[in-house]
């Protein structure tokens, strides 16, 4: 990042995860001997969590940690192929230590995952240690800057100290002292509240570029005759520019939503009160997954709203994707992290709901639903009427419709179980649903969220643009889930019709503001790196001037032409 800030780096992983991790697990003593030299960066140390065989299933990490208290020492070794450590940044040739998943074996029991700093390096030659085979797991489809590595263990001997001891503890005689509680050492909440900021800022680059250029770019005819319009004036180029713009707002204030609640409770847990790690495990969870999904597919929108001069690298909408991409696989595959929050958190509050149970934060709505099922529902029983001006009552639509989806997930296990299936089988069978639900419940959230946010503003004219914004995610998101609505009986065809209608009317009426609304964003021209995205619009001539700098341009006529083309001419 020395050379471009937001670019992926080797030392990721030290910043993001290594630091981190030491901060939230290790004593007081380990801090001393680690956190220092690691702040300094004579130590560098990556995160070696996923092994070649396993990535989500923790429990079925195969590294093993075996305490020999004969020498007071851990023996860290990876006993199979699959158990070979895969993916950890930075250790391919960067990092000279690792923290080291591993299961913890002692006094002949396993006592599940923890974590482990080992030495894998020389501090001064930078020589693999004994025991230790590390290197770089080859090309991948970007992070061309990141060693992403793997790490194979040979019975590779480490103090007992070693071990991160601030919730569990082996004593010397090898006796194992269980955590305050197990789910402290699962960590990962940090990045993954971390990493819905990381999808605003994507998503805010993305459109700032592709509605920049479509800004200055002309092309076709709109009416004949006359000179050939701004794209932006396009309804099309609206449709599909505009929701983004609203979903970086949206997700920036979701961003600082889960920053301030992970700082919020991660000071209760450092306090001894760990009540509120479920509520911040599922909504990390859940949000990391739900806006790196949103964002993921909004950056290919912008780039693709850019016709071929988004296809160029000059563009950097390429790099953005592919530096962005990872997010729905790393820090826990968005799948596997919608399916935590639904069956961990949602799942379980519908059933406390159901039998009375006043439920707080995110899922106190399930409370009202349980209350709404227990009173005589109207004979109507069609949908309430929809204003597609009121972002208050839209909100509770999205309550609504989460509230139907956590009770149809619920419903389906109940159904599977009835069937004769076991727990296991019934919730396999019932996980769409689930992802659906936990979809749902991070889109009231964030729709909630938004609307949360504009009673802050003061200021009128923002206050009226942010509100246009915000009806335009809600109703678009309405729109694009307009089957889930339907389903629910929260909405007919005549008001979807409305929604449709109403969509474009937002579009015209944030035409005149989308520029200065990307320009609020204050990204500046080094930040964006793109030719297409400057600030200026001089886009033509700085195209010209990029494509002038290419290395292939060095020369007139490429050596290719007497090395394959002469030959090839004189065979022919
Ligand atoms: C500023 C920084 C921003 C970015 C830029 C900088 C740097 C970038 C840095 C990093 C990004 C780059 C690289 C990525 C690094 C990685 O990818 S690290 C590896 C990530 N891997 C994962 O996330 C693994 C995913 N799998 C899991 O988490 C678990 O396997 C599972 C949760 C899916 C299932 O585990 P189980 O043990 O089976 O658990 P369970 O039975 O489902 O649940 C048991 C109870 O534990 C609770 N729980 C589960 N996870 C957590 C957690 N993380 N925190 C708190 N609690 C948790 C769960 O809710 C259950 O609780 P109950 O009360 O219901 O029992
Ligand atoms: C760029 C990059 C950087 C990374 N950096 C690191 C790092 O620094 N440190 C580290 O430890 N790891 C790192 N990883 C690894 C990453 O954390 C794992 O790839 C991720 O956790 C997913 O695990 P997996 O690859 O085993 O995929 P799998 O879990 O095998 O997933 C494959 C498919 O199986 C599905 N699946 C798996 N389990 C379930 C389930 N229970 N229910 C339903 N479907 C399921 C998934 O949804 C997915 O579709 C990195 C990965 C990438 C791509």
């Amino acid at each position: 990042s020395c050379v471009h800030p937001d670019r992926p780096e080797p030392l990721d992983l030290h910043l993001g995860m290594f630091l981190p991790t030491l901060l939230n697990q290790a004593t007081p003593e380990q801090m001393e001997r680690f956190f220092t030299p690691a702040w300094n960066l004579r130590i560098i140390g990556t995160y070696a969590q996923t092994e070649m065989g396993h990535g989500t299933h923790l429990r079925g990490l195969e590294t093993t940690a075996t305490f020999d208290p004969s020498t007071q020492e851990f023996v860290l070794h990876s006993p199979t192929i699959s158990s070979i450590k895969w993916w950890p940044g930075g250790l391919g040739k960067t990092s000279n230590h690792a923290i080291v998943l591993a299961q913890l074996h002692t006094q002949g029991r396993c006592h599940g995952l923890h974590a482990f700093i080992v030495p894998i390096r020389d501090m001064d030659t930078h020589v693999p240690l004994p025991g230790v085979v590390v290197g770089d797991i080859g090309p991948k489809f970007g992070f061309s800057e990141v060693d992403n590595g793997f790490l194979k263990l040979e019975h590779v001997r480490i103090p007992l100290d070693n071990m991160l001891m601030k919730f569990a503890k082996v004593e010397p005689d090898g006796t194992y002292v269980k955590p305050p509680s197990a789910k402290l050492t699962y960590g990962m909440v940090f990045i993954r509240s971390m990493i819905v900021g990381q999808s605003a800022l994507a998503l805010a680059k993305s459109c700032t570029i592709a509605i920049r250029y479509s800004a200055v770019r002309h092309q076709s005819e709109l009416r004949p005759g006359e000179p050939e319009p701004q794209i932006l004036n396009y309804q099309t180029q609206q449709h599909k520019l505009f929701p983004v713009l609203a979903a970086a707002y949206a997700f920036t204030f979701v961003g600082q939503y889960m920053k301030d609640t992970y700082r919020r409770i991660s000071g209760d847990i450092h306090a001894g009160d760990y009540s509120q790690l479920p509520e911040l495990h599922a909504l990390s969870a859940g949000l990391k997954a739900f806006t790196t999904w949103a964002a993921n597919a909004a950056i290919e929108v912008c780039r693709m709203s850019c016709g071929g001069h988004g296809y160029s690298r000059s563009s950097a909408l390429p790099d953005i994707y592919v530096e962005f991409t990872p997010t729905c696989t790393y820090e826990g595959e968005n799948t596997v992290m919608m399916l935590q929050t639904a069956s961990r958190y949602l799942v379980k509050s519908y059933r406390q709901a159901s039998v009375g149970q006043r439920l707080q934060g995110s899922v106190s709505y399930l409370s009202e639903a349980a209350a709404q099922r227990l009173r005589p529902r109207p004979v109507s029983g069609g949908a309430a009427p929809l204003s597609t001006q009121d972002l208050l009552s839209l909100v509770h639509l999205y309550q609504r419709r989460a509230a139907s989806l956590v009770e149809l997930a619920a419903k389906s296990i109940q159904q599977e179980l009835q069937r004769g299936r076991s727990q296991e089988e019934a919730w396999n069978h019932s996980s769409i649903d689930l992802v659906r639900a936990s979809d749902a419940h991070c889109h009231f959230v964030v729709v909630k969220l938004f609307v949360d946010k504009l009673e802050q503003v003061d200021d009128a004219a923002v206050k009226a643009v942010l509100s246009t914004l915000a009806l335009l995610y809600a109703l678009k998101g309405l729109a694009d889930n307009s089957g889930d609505f339907l389903q629910a009986g929260l909405l007919t065809v005549p008001q979807a019709t409305r929604v449709s209608a109403r969509i474009k009317e937002l579009l015209e009426e944030l035409r005149p503001d989308a520029v200065a609304l990307v320009d609020a964003f204050d990204l500046n021209d080094r930040k964006l790196n793109s030719v297409l995205g400057r600030y200026d619009g001089n886009v033509y001539e700085h195209l010209y001037e990029w494509a002038r700098q290419s290395p292939l341009n060095a020369t007139e006529v490429h050596e290719s032409f007497h090395k394959y083309l002469k030959p090839l001419r004189s065979r022919l």
